[in-house]
């Protein structure tokens, strides 16, 4: 359960006035969703998300956020499209925190991925990098390879108690990222959080429908966004690697935005990174949130898993695709 703010119905009379959207007919929190609180709000023309941003989304980042929703929408992506007042602003206040109106994107994210999944996701992700490259606002990557180690640092000291040698074994891998990482690939805007859960599909149907949460995205190596999705959608419940799946993701890909041989050499990398950035923002929460949080903290070893089939791949051949 994720509502952090209450907000009454006088507040969100109040808000929506400021906006040309219609009336509120009906307002409820929605319980998924992990770093802001979200609202399925609906008016009497449409239903439309509204979120306010919680403490761990820099208010200083939010114009990229929804700037490159705007920018992606305006190029034909299915994301959420944000909402200006009859005043044009976007970005506004509510109960204190900053907050948007968006719109409702139909579809749901899958509950068991199936080959056809990645082969859709794959499509979309590239057609996410293509449209992101004109966008002309940066943001760095704070969870990106210059991240890792100040995160690994803050949490270091309890990673022994969550598994024996994590400690070692994350110093080790730190160590190897830094000195490897493939700084010279291509790179732009890239979601980095493009889990099954912010992926939406109708029913019975092999293209995405839409791609919701934008607020991790910023500007790093396009394929190190594809890793990200290897890592997430390429797995099964027992920790077993599915090759077909990530073969139908990254030939998806590369049919709208070919895969350099730089890039596929890399990918094996690039999954290590994907794999120590998620475990070390997991195992931060691990450590971190509180017994009686809203929110049930992921499981960082599902992580330790992934990163250790990555570190015995030595070529895409893994993935099911060749390098050329
Ligand atoms: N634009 C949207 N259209 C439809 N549903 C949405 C939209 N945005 C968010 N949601 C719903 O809200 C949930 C939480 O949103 P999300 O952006 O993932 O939250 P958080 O950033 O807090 O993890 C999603 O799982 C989805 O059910
Ligand atoms: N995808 C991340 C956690 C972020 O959650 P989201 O609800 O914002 O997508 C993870 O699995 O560690």
């Amino acid at each position: 359960m994720a509502v952090y703010t209450d907000v009454s119905d006088e507040d969100i009379a109040r808000f929506v006035a400021e906006y040309d959207i219609g009336n509120v007919i009906s307002f409820k929190g929605i319980a998924e969703g992990v770093e802001n609180t979200n609202f399925l709000l609906q008016t009497d023309q449409a239903p439309f998300i509204l979120t306010l941003y919680e403490k761990r989304v820099n208010p200083d980042d939010l114009p990229f956020y929804l700037g490159l929703m705007d920018h992606l929408s305006s190029k034909g992506l299915n994301c959420p499209t944000p909402i200006h007042g009859t005043d044009g602003v976007a970005l506004r206040r509510l109960c204190g925190r900053p907050a948007a109106i968006t719109s409702f994107l139909n579809g749901m994210s899958p509950r068991r991925i199936q080959p056809h999944h990645c082969a859709g996701l794959g499509t979309a992700t590239a057609q996410l990098h293509t449209a992101g490259q004109d966008f002309d606002i940066y943001l760095g990557n704070a969870f990106g390879v210059k991240g890792w180690r100040p995160l690994f640092e803050s949490c270091r000291s309890d990673a022994n108690g969550v598994q024996p040698g994590l400690e070692q074994m994350i110093e080790v891998e730190l160590d190897f990222l830094e000195a490897n990482w493939p700084h010279h690939l291509p790179a732009g805007v890239i979601h980095a959080d493009l889990f099954p859960d912010n992926v939406f599909f109708f029913p019975g149907q092999d293209d995405v429908s839409g791609v919701i949460d934008f607020y991790f995205a910023c500007n790093d190596l396009l394929a190190y966004d594809l890793a990200i999705c290897m890592n997430a959608w390429c797995f099964e419940p027992d920790n077993s690697f599915n090759v077909t799946k990530a073969r139908n993701l990254l030939s998806s890909y590369g049919k709208v935005r070919p895969l350099s041989g730089d890039e596929l050499a890399a990918l094996p990398i690039l999954a290590r990174g994907a794999s120590l950035r998620f475990l070390l923002t997991r195992l931060y929460d691990w450590i971190n949130t509180p017994k009686d949080a809203l929110v049930t903290p992921k499981n960082p070893r599902e992580y330790i898993n992934k990163l250790r089939f990555h570190q015995r791949v030595d070529s895409a051949s893994a993935y099911g695709l060749s390098e050329e």
